[in-house]
């Protein structure tokens, strides 16, 4: 349409549109919302009959509303209050409305209108008075180009080809036929200006913009806009399209929106409006970030690239994502090369034991000759540390102690029940839930490479079984030699472990495999005296349990007495963790007390001693009482020496009867093998010797064993029991029973017998000796071979104690066990063979 033919009046109705903006030669379908321009509409409406009048109106965009434009979905291109003209722009377009629909939805229904826009127009001056808004306006008619204006001639050649762009693109963006046609067609034959107003609103920039262009009436800056939009435009259309054309296609729902939002960050960063990158970016960044710091070894490093690549690629809602995720995490965090310096001071090592621990002499001479020896080397390849003994005796506060001698963090590992390889190993990434190993999981945790490693309960990890083997793990972990390139089936990169100290802890050494103790030096820790127990309890446990419960260390005062009963009296153990488990309960009484006190303000009354007969109203009546005092002394009941599964010693009663019968031997108290033969031993020398123990009248009698039953119980029937070294024990009550002889209930013995009397050597002496004299034996008789364990191990109140007697033969026992009485007739007096053996 050619504007400069079309007469527009000078004053115009105006229809103020918002954020949409109508240039000359183009149409923009409206729905009329605002009440006087509905009022307008209707007039005109009413008026469409008369085909000579020509209904021409102003189209004033609203100004821009910065803070709620882009936010704001416009369902109405109409404002529908009244809006004051203030905001109304002050350039708008001349249209011509060439199509009008009435509201279908009667009144308060819309007028669809469709405008075609002639000519820009300047409002000059609102006029009032009206129903509707009406304006006085300057008309702008298009301005025609001269063929002598270079600059102007220029700017058309560049518009037009910047038109042909983006022809191009949207080409490629597959529009409808119809529109590039058309958009074509106008390329090639619009004047320039139209070809502005006509480009720019068929890319639809940003509302500002468009206004821009608008109000450039004058040809040279329309051209000029229009060309800064269009290249933008046409810049950002190219990065959309490059991102459509890598993912067209592939994508199911999820990806797509993935791959918008991209699309939209790139648009954004091109316009420089990005603020702020997305969580999924951030989380990459933040991890390749953490993966540069954490130092990793060449070989982790690779493999970090690798996952890095991989995750880059992946969505964040893959199930994958998260696998790598996880992995790269665990990569970051484990220390690859940040460890802790050693402090280790020979002298502030030593008093650092004695001040944590009383008593263990020899276990702390051990381990400060392991720590110079360490000092001196500045490697670890040397003998691991197993510290072996009964639960509650301090291994593991000792490896504590060992910790921060040397100034490293500590770990403990629990290897008890541990049955499946990969606990150690760590469990390969295929497998669901797959983690790290217990050792990786250690050194992320204490976040150094050389920290203390305590492996708790070596001795109760599993073996060889379905589920692989955790103690061949463990090899490979406690090697020297191999632990620098330990694998861990989950970091799958090689893990150095050869700075890592590792110290290991066991109750009982038979369960722990043969290659395994091969590496390790056994270091024993026997348990303690009551003695012992009582400087513990007073230096450590005491003091401990006051702090922990809020008490001041003058509110708790345990006369000595008073902890000796608890020892004796509420526990009966090796360790002492019953006794801290007690202690802790006088404690708790007393924090008791002292609250009541302090609530009623009587804190004079609170009285912190502790008596013994306090020590019964707190903790009840005593738990264990003296089991030797409370045994008769009785023909047949003999105490024996015994070493529980647990590693700790204790005493043990044999309880032997006669009843007319059969010469059957009857057994019970839960015995093993090994023991019922012992039995069977015992009864078959004390039978052969018979007549020599004056059991029997003659030598040949053969009738008093086959008319007697004999029942040989011992007591505390749940607890199995095996083992060879009762046997010395057996045959003194079986001697005992027939001779009618006792044995005094404070004498113990151990020692494994032969069927010739023999007396052989057993193990666990240290343990039992100070067992027996826990439970206040002051005699046990011992094979004489195990006498170096006695000389070596036991301490020397507990020899002061006790007598020791040593035996090669059952007499050397028979005659200890019978306070020096010998009650059987030497062999050279009897006429006859003793023994054929
Ligand atoms: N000689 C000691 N001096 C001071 N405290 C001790 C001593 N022995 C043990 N304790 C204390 O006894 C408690 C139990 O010790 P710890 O946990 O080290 O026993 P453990 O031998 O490792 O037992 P388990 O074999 O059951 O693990 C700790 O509070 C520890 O401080």
């Amino acid at each position: 349409m050619n504007t400069n033919t079309v007469q527009i009046p000078n004053i115009l109705p105006i229809v103020p549109i918002k954020n949409k903006v109508l240039f000359p030669g183009t149409a923009l379908p409206l729905q009329i919302g605002r009440k006087d321009t509905a009022q307008l509409m209707q007039r005109i409406y009413k008026s469409v009959d008369n085909k000579d009048t020509k209904y021409f109106v102003g189209c004033v965009p609203v100004k821009p509303q910065h803070t709620n434009t882009s936010s704001k979905k416009v369902t109405d291109e109409t404002p529908n209050q009244s809006t004051p003209t203030s905001e109304l722009h002050e350039y708008g377009c001349a249209a011509r409305i060439v199509r009008l629909e009435r509201p279908v939805g009667g009144i308060g229904g819309r007028f669809f209108v469709v405008v075609e826009g002639i000519a820009r127009i300047h409002i000059d001056q609102y006029i009032f008075g009206r129903p509707y808004l009406e304006a006085e306006v300057t008309v702008y008619p298009e301005q025609v180009m001269r063929n002598d204006d270079q600059e102007l001639q220029d700017l058309a050649i560049s518009l037009k080809s910047t038109g042909r762009e983006l022809f191009i693109i949207l080409q490629d963006l597959k529009l409808p036929v119809q529109m590039l046609t058309q958009l074509q067609k106008f390329i090639d034959g619009a004047s320039p200006g139209s070809l502005a107003d006509l480009l720019i609103s068929t890319i639809e920039p940003p509302y500002e913009e468009k206004l821009k262009v608008l109000d450039a009436h004058d040809l040279k800056s329309r051209m000029t806009a229009a060309i800064d939009i269009l290249t933008r435009q046409i810049h950002m259309l190219k990065i959309t399209q490059k991102i459509h054309s890598t993912v067209e296609g592939k994508l199911d729902k999820k990806h797509k929106e993935f791959y918008l939002r991209q699309q939209l960050n790139a648009i954004k960063e091109e316009l420089g409006e990005r603020d702020d990158t997305s969580p999924e970016e951030d989380d990459v960044a933040d991890l390749t970030r953490r993966l540069q710091e954490a130092g990793l070894t060449p070989d982790a490093d690779k493999a970090a690239q690798r996952e890095l690549k991989r995750l880059k690629r992946m969505h964040p809602t893959q199930a994958e994502y998260q696998i790598v995720r996880t992995y790269l995490e665990w990569l970051s965090e484990i220390p690859w090369s940040k460890g802790t310096s050693d402090t280790l001071d020979i002298d502030k090592a030593r008093s650092q034991l004695e001040e944590d621990h009383y008593g263990l002499e020899t276990v702390k001479k051990r381990i400060l000759e392991f720590l110079a020896v360490l000092k001196l080397k500045d490697d670890m390849k040397g003998p691991i540390l197993c510290l072996l003994g009964p639960p509650g005796v301090g291994k593991t506060s000792l490896g504590k102690s060992i910790a921060s001698a040397l100034g490293r963090k500590f770990h403990r590992i629990s290897l008890g029940g541990v049955r499946d390889e990969a606990e150690i190993r760590g469990h390969r990434r295929t497998y669901l839930g797959a983690m790290p190993g217990l050792i990786a999981q250690g050194l992320r945790r204490v976040g150094v490479n050389n920290p203390v490693f305590l492996l708790d309960e070596i001795d109760k990890v599993g073996h060889l079984s379905l589920h692989g083997d955790p103690s061949a793990a463990l090899l490979e972990v406690l090697d020297p030699e191999q632990n620098s390139t330990f694998n861990d089936h989950y970091l799958n990169v090689p893990l150095d472990l050869s700075k890592v100290l590792f110290i290991a802890t066991a109750n009982q050494i038979d369960p722990i495999s043969p290659p395994l103790l091969d590496r390790m030096e056994l270091i024993r820790i026997s348990g303690y005296t009551f003695e012992e127990k009582l400087h513990i309890a007073k230096r450590h446990l005491l003091p401990k349990q006051i702090a922990s419960h809020g008490l001041k260390p003058g509110y708790v005062k345990i006369s000595d007495e008073a902890l000796l009963k608890i020892a004796t009296g509420y526990t009966r153990e090796a360790g002492v963790r019953n006794l801290e488990r007690e202690i802790a309960g006088v404690c708790r009484a007393k924090a008791v007390e002292y609250a009541n006190a302090n609530d009623n303000e009587k804190t004079n009354t609170y009285c912190s001693e502790i008596t013994i007969d306090d020590i019964v109203t707190i903790l009840g009546v005593e738990k264990f009482d003296d089991d030797i005092a409370e045994r008769m002394t009785k023909p047949g009941v003999v105490t024996g020496l015994a070493w529980t599964a647990s590693g700790s010693g204790g005493i043990l009663f044999i309880e032997a009867t006669q009843m007319p019968g059969k010469g059957n031997l009857q057994l019970t108290g839960k015995l093993g093998e090994v023991i019922k033969e012992s039995a069977q031993i015992s009864i078959s020398w004390v039978r052969a010797h018979s007549f020599q123990l004056g059991i029997t009248t003659a030598r040949t009698e053969s009738t008093f064993f086959s008319q007697r039953d004999v029942h040989i119980h011992f007591p505390s029937g749940a607890v199995a029991k095996d083992g060879p070294s009762a046997g010395v024990a057996l045959i003194t009550a079986l001697v005992s029973l027939f001779a009618h002889k006792c044995v005094p209930p404070t004498t113990a013995m151990t020692g494994e017998i032969t069927l010739r009397g023999q007396v052989l050597p057993v193990g666990g002496v240290k343990e039992k000796i100070i067992a027996a004299h826990r439970a206040g034996i002051n005699k046990v008789i011992l094979p004489s071979r195990n006498r170096k364990d006695v000389d070596g191990d036991v301490p020397v109140n507990v020899k002061e104690n006790i007598e020791i007697v040593y035996a090669d033969n059952v007499y050397d026992v028979l005659q200890a066990a019978f306070d020096g009485e010998k009650i059987w007739m030497e062999p050279s007096s009897i006429v006859g063979v003793e023994s054929r053996l």
